[in-house]
């Protein structure tokens, strides 16, 4: 059976309770919008697969509690994520005040390199509004990127800049912020890398079709000849075992790393719009995981 993804990117909504983040995410999964006010219980949930430059990306996204008994329970799934959204409601000034705390959490259990996204969901209850979109701003300078969305209509209201205005199209309210991680600009790198591959002419896909092949020789070709270094994102200690080059100049460059991990096994990964997709483990399925850890 045809495999049904490419990579698989876990996602986490965190925030107080009742700023809707059960609506984002039936909203992004089923176009759906629910009036009603059912507390999560723990943590719960759904899948989707979006088709982003013809890469199958399978999203899964956890939607915690936000009341605070359950903060046990939702803490333990910080560890996994690789994109967070700290969602507050635009109504609700504690919401937002409570966003520093929600944050310090994320900084203390998620992995180092976690994207994070602030979303200010109910935008269209706007004389109820009891936060500025400039408070939402000012928080982007100090931390993730901002975004204010309404799951009730779907509409995104203003996107965030690093967010590729083509891609805000495609989605609707956190598909537009899953869009953002995907465009986050820092790029996360392996804590060491090995050999990279370069092949300027292979499309995103054929290159991580490319990468889960075992008898694959890699080599390092780079522009030297003509004078150009296209190895601009290179890990540290660039030379012969540690390089990284880009697939093309684009917005969808491509870095790929390939590193033994500590059991041993070869783990190949691709890093495509700033974040590290996984494309294979040789040995085991843990390890693969601390990867994302970097
Ligand atoms: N007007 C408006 N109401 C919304 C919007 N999004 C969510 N709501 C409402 O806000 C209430 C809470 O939404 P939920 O998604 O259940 O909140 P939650 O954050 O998941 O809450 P917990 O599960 O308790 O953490 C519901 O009554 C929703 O209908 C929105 O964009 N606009």
């Amino acid at each position: 059976m045809a495999k049904q993804y490419d990579v698989l990117f876990r996602l986490l909504l965190l925030g107080d309770s009742g700023v809707g983040k059960t609506c984002l995410l039936c909203r992004f999964t089923d176009n759906e919008f629910h009036p009603s006010h059912i507390s999560t219980i723990g943590v719960d949930f759904k899948m989707k697969t979006l088709v982003i430059d013809g890469i199958k990306v399978r999203t899964q996204i956890w939607d915690t509690a936000g009341q605070e008994r359950y903060q046990t329970i939702t803490k333990q799934y910080y560890r996994r994520a690789q994109g967070i959204f700290l969602v507050y409601d635009i109504t609700s000034e504690r919401s937002f005040q409570h966003i520093m705390k929600w944050a310090s959490d994320v900084d203390e259990y998620a992995p180092e390199k976690v994207q994070k996204i602030l979303v200010g969901n109910k935008s269209d209850e706007v004389d109820k509004r009891q936060v500025a979109t400039e408070q939402g701003c000012s928080l982007r300078d100090r931390g993730p990127p901002v975004t204010a969305v309404c799951c009730k209509s779907g509409h995104q209201l203003f996107a965030p800049s690093v967010v590729n205005e083509e891609l805000c199209s495609l989605y609707s309210a956190m598909g537009l912020c899953a869009a953002a991680f995907l465009h986050g600009p820092r790029l996360h790198r392996p804590a060491s890398g090995v050999l990279v591959a370069h092949a300027r002419t292979l499309h995103a896909t054929q290159l991580i079709e490319t990468a889960g092949r075992s008898n694959v020789v890699w080599c390092r070709r780079d522009d030297e000849a003509n004078g150009r270094d296209d190895d601009d994102d290179a890990l540290p200690g660039n030379g012969a075992d540690h390089a990284a080059v880009s697939v093309t100049r684009t917005r969808t460059a491509v870095y790929v790393y390939i590193r033994m991990c500590v059991a041993g096994c070869m783990h190949t990964c691709v890093s495509w719009l700033g974040i590290i997709l996984y494309v294979s483990c040789r040995g085991c399925d843990e390890c693969g995981l601390s990867l994302s850890a970097g």
